[in-house]
Order: C-alpha cells, then structure tokens, then sequence
C-alpha cells in the first residue's frame, strides 16, 4: 500500500480522523446506555441515603422500582416518597409499580427472597442497582473481627448475593418487551456501589477499604463474562455523599482521616450523586463517579477498565498518576505527624 503524499488528502483524513476521535471519545454519537422508563428496577439500600435518592430518580423517570432495606419503617417513609413521585408522574407514566422488601441482604437466602417478592410485584428484574453499604472507621488494630466480617457482609455480600441470583434469573430467560422502545441500549444491567476509597489509600478504612475494591475488580471480572449474555456491568464509585450513612460514621472516624475528607473531599447530596451516576451509566461509563475529584482518582487507577471518553480520560491520568504521587505524599505526611505526637504505641502506653 502507497501512502497518500497529496497534501489537501492527508489534510482532510487528518481533520476526519480527528472529528471521529473526538466524537467518540466525547461521546457525541453515543445514544442512551441505560433508559429507564418502564423498566423494572431493583435498588438495595434504598430507605435512605444514595439508595433513596435513587431509587426517587428513576421513579420520578418512570420505572417501576422495588425498594430493599431492613428497616421497615424507613422503608415505608422512602415508599411514602416514592410513591408521591409516581403520583406526580401517573399522566405521562401510568401504572407505575412500586414495591417494599424487607430483607437482611448479607444472607444469601434473603436476597433469593428479595428478588422473588421483588419480581413477583413489579415484573421481571431488567436493572439491579445496589446501594446497600456502609462504613465503619477506625485502625485495623482495634477493631474485632467482627467489626472486620461486618463490614465485608454489609458491603460485599449484600451485593454479590443478591447480583449472583439476579443474573441467573436474567440468563435463564430473554428480556422482557420494552414498555417505552427508544433508540437507546435496553440491555440488562447489574450496578453496583462502591467508592472513591476503591480508588485510593485513605488511613481508617481499612474494613471498607477492601469489599469496596472487591466490588470493583468483581465488576471488572463480571463486565467481561456477562458480555456472553449482553448483560452490562457497571460499578458507582462516589466520593462522600451527605447521608444518615456518614452522620454515624462520623461518630468513631478517627480524626486523621476527618480532617484528609474536610481537606480533600466536598460531601454532595444523595441526590446529586444519584443524577451524576445515572448520566455516567447512561453515556455507559463502567465506574460511574459523581464529582471531579473521584474522576481524578479513578483516572488514576483506572488500569483495564474501559472508559466512555477514551482521550481525555487516558489525558487525565497520566496528570493523576503525577499528582497522586503528591496527594499520597500529604496524607503519608499526615500519619507520620501523628506518629510523632502520639508516639510509637509500645513506647506511649498505648499497648
Ligand atoms: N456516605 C458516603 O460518604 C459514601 C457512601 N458510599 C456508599 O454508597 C452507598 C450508600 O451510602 P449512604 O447513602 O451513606 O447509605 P446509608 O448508610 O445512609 O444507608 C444504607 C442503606 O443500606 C441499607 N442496608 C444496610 N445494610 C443492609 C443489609 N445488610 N441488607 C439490606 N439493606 C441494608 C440501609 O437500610 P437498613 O439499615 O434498614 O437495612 C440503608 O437503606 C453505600 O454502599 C456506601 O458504602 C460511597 C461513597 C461515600
Ligand atoms: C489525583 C487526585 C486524587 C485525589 C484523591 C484524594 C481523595 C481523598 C478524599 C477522601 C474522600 C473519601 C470519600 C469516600 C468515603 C466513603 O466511602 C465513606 N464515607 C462511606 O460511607
């Protein structure tokens, strides 16, 4: 093959090349990768916090959603507000169907149940968004391994569990007819909720740090799997979010790792979180993130992931990968000012 040496040619496939690039990775031609009105979704963790506020987003857009907590008083007050939502929605979404489970998720035998009401109610699963979590900090050290196995049953389990025999179901029949066909992507999807901690170091999170890094190499994993059933995969990892959640946390975070979030971290509203996850999975970004600085670091450490937006992301991390050589520089520096205050725990009394 003879390389073109016409310069108007090699001008205009150039400028061509570049319009397609920059199409692609901006995302300009790309159509819905996830409607939701008229689907059926299931949203764990949804009498509050992130889950709510989902849970009320896709309501307000028309799907039929089944809400899952423990609580069932919380999850009548969310039901409250929900369905208020569907009322304000009943001349543009008639039949909207809401329903309320109460199931412990980190036991397998719940989230089968869970599912089984759930479908029973509103139909068959087309969408999971799981938002169950929780955090409790603290220094590995102290805690009991209790404190240890908590936070994996609250994190990982509560997802894996009910995710496991979601996709059974999906992979055991076609699915189901499309109350409002658009020309977006209507495949199935399995979303679960992570963190910016998956991304990055941060002192105190040492029981969390971990089922929400398993949750994002689980989607890594999954995503590529499930491409044998066209079933999507994805993984929301927000930075702080303002919710009953991070209130009790507060309570026993160590004051290090505080004083990094006040630093370093803007909380944002659950709803917030909410609308920016959703335009991130519907532009079918793999690690949905809500603000810039979980951006940041997921560039960081994005590896394998695919990104919606390849240049610009891949741009991004090579500033992130430099920059985080001096965040992580500032928070080493902040433990090691603590060391030297406190002392070292068999010299200070503190073993
Ligand atoms: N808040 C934050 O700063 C951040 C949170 N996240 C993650 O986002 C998600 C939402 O967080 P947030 O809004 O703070 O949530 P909250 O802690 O305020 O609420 C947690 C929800 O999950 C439910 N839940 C907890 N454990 C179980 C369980 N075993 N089975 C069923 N439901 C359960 C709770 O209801 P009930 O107790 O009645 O079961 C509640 O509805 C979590 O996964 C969290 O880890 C990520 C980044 C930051
Ligand atoms: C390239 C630059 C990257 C910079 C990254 C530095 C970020 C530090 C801020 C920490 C924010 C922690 C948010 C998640 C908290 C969470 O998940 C719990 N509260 C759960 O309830």
């Amino acid at each position: 093959m003879t390389l073109p040496d016409n310069p108007i040619i090699i001008g205009l496939t150039t400028v061509a090349a570049l319009f397609v690039a920059t199409s692609l990775t901006m995302g300009f031609f790309t159509k819905n990768q996830m409607p939701v009105a008229g689907r059926n979704i299931i949203v764990t963790g949804a009498s509050q916090g992130m889950g709510k506020a989902v849970a009320i987003l896709l309501a307000s857009l028309g799907a039929n959603v089944a809400i899952v907590a423990r609580d069932l008083k919380k999850l009548a007050a969310a039901a409250d507000e929900i369905q208020a939502v569907m009322n304000a929605n009943a001349s543009k979404y008639p039949d909207q169907k809401l329903a309320v489970i109460s199931a412990d998720l980190s036991e397998s035998e719940n989230a089968q149940r869970a599912v089984a009401e759930a479908e029973a109610q509103i139909g068959e699963t087309e969408i999971l968004w799981c938002c169950a979590g929780g955090a409790n900090p603290g220094f590995f050290r102290d805690y009991q391994p209790s404190d240890l196995e908590w936070a994996m049953k609250t994190n990982y389990w509560s997802a894996v569990y009910i995710a496991h025999n979601v996709i059974q179901k999906m992979t055991s029949r076609p699915p189901p007819p499309q109350k409002y066909p658009t020309d977006g992507n209507h495949q199935r999807k399995i979303v679960f909720t992570s963190s910016l901690v998956a991304f990055c170091p941060l002192v105190g999170y040492s029981s969390y740090s971990g089922p929400k890094a398993a949750l994002r190499a689980l989607t890594d994993t999954l995503r590529q799997e499930c491409l044998l059933y066209d079933i999507g995969v994805h993984c929301c990892c927000p930075g702080s979010i303002i919710s009953p959640g991070l209130e009790t946390e507060n309570l026993t975070k160590p004051a290090i790792l505080k004083k990094i979030e006040e630093e370093d971290d803007k909380p944002q509203t659950p709803e917030d979180v909410a609308k920016y996850c959703l335009e991130e999975l519907q532009r079918g970004q793999t690690l949905p993130v809500s603000s810039f600085i979980a951006r940041a670091a997921r560039a960081a450490s994005v590896g394998p992931t695919p990104r919606v937006g390849f240049l610009f992301e891949t741009l991004l991390t090579w500033v992130c990968t430099i920059v985080y050589i001096f965040v992580r520089g500032g928070h080493d520096g902040l433990v090691l000012k603590e060391r030297k205050a406190k002392g070292l725990p068999w010299e200070s009394g503190q073993a």
